[in-house]
């Protein structure tokens, strides 16, 4: 098996006194999707906020292809990076949230070139080019000069996808994408996630979308309380799910 793109060990972390991740280990394969569902609460958007350092974990590591995103490794301590080194690590990992926060004062066009060419300090020829070839990807060439309160939800998160892919990034989180659409603008948005699927993106995707994850998915993982409870092919946790609280859960949401 290859080295994972994706390497999350024994990753702890609590606000006060409630623990909200609770030795949580994740492994995703290099073009792997992976999707993680558990209730309300469970801890699912922290781990991911915690996987591009949004979120300062207490105890373990995450490393995104062999490289930690906010600490340096000397000899076998680990020290915090400085915030400029931590935001350009940062950009090798898409976000992609739920209330799609696009700039608003940007065009779609410059929010998708804004973090390339002055986060990434990449050729604005280049940039501008990929820029072109995203929008046609998201269905939104017509909207390049259109600012993000000109466009539905669907659109902003299209817009919002374009964005993170823009950045090149070695693997996109998205934190329940469709959650805040109307449901008739889900499935465009939808539409898009399950074609960079195809097209060998690594993902991890937080989503309640239980038919996205048994399409898509190459491992559904589910959480419960901080921790993993399980994980495996859709095949196995979604339809013969080994731990009552899988089923409990899968009960409410199917
Ligand atoms: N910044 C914070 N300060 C204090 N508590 C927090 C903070 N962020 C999250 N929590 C708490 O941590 C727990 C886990 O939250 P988290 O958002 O990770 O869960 P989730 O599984 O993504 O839930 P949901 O499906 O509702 O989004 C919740 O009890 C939440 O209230």
């Amino acid at each position: 098996m290859s080295a994972p793109m994706v390497d999350v060990r024994g990753v702890h972390k609590s606000y006060g006194p409630l623990e909200v991740l609770r030795g949580v280990d994740l492994r995703v394969q290099p073009g792997e999707v992976t999707v993680i569902i558990g209730p309300s609460g469970s801890g699912k958007s922290t781990l991911l906020r915690s996987i591009n350092h949004l979120e300062k974990i207490d105890r373990g590591y995450v490393a995104i292809d062999g490289e930690f995103v906010g600490y340096r490794r000397s000899g076998d301590r680990l020290h915090e990076l400085r915030e400029r080194d931590i935001l350009r690590r940062r950009t090798q990992i898409g976000f992609v949230f739920q209330n799609f926060h696009l700039f608003p004062h940007l065009t779609v066009r410059e929010n998708v070139t804004e973090a390339p060419i002055s986060a990434q300090r990449r050729p604005r020829d280049e940039v501008e080019a990929l820029a072109t070839e995203l929008l046609e990807q998201v269905g939104l060439s017509d909207k390049a000069g259109a600012y993000p309160r000109q466009l539905s939800g669907g659109q902003q998160q299209r817009v919002a996808i374009a964005r993170a892919l823009a950045l090149r990034p070695k693997v996109v989180l998205f934190d329940e994408p469709t959650s805040a659409l109307d449901p008739e603008l889900v499935g465009e948005v939808l539409e898009v996630m399950k074609a960079l699927a195809r097209s060998g993106t690594t993902m991890i995707v937080v989503t309640h979308e239980i038919g996205f994850a048994r399409e898509v998915a190459d491992t559904v993982v589910f959480m419960d309380a901080g921790q993993i409870i399980e994980q495996g092919p859709p095949g196995l946790v979604l339809d013969r799910p080994r731990h009552d609280r899988t089923r409990a859960f899968l009960s409410k949401v199917l």
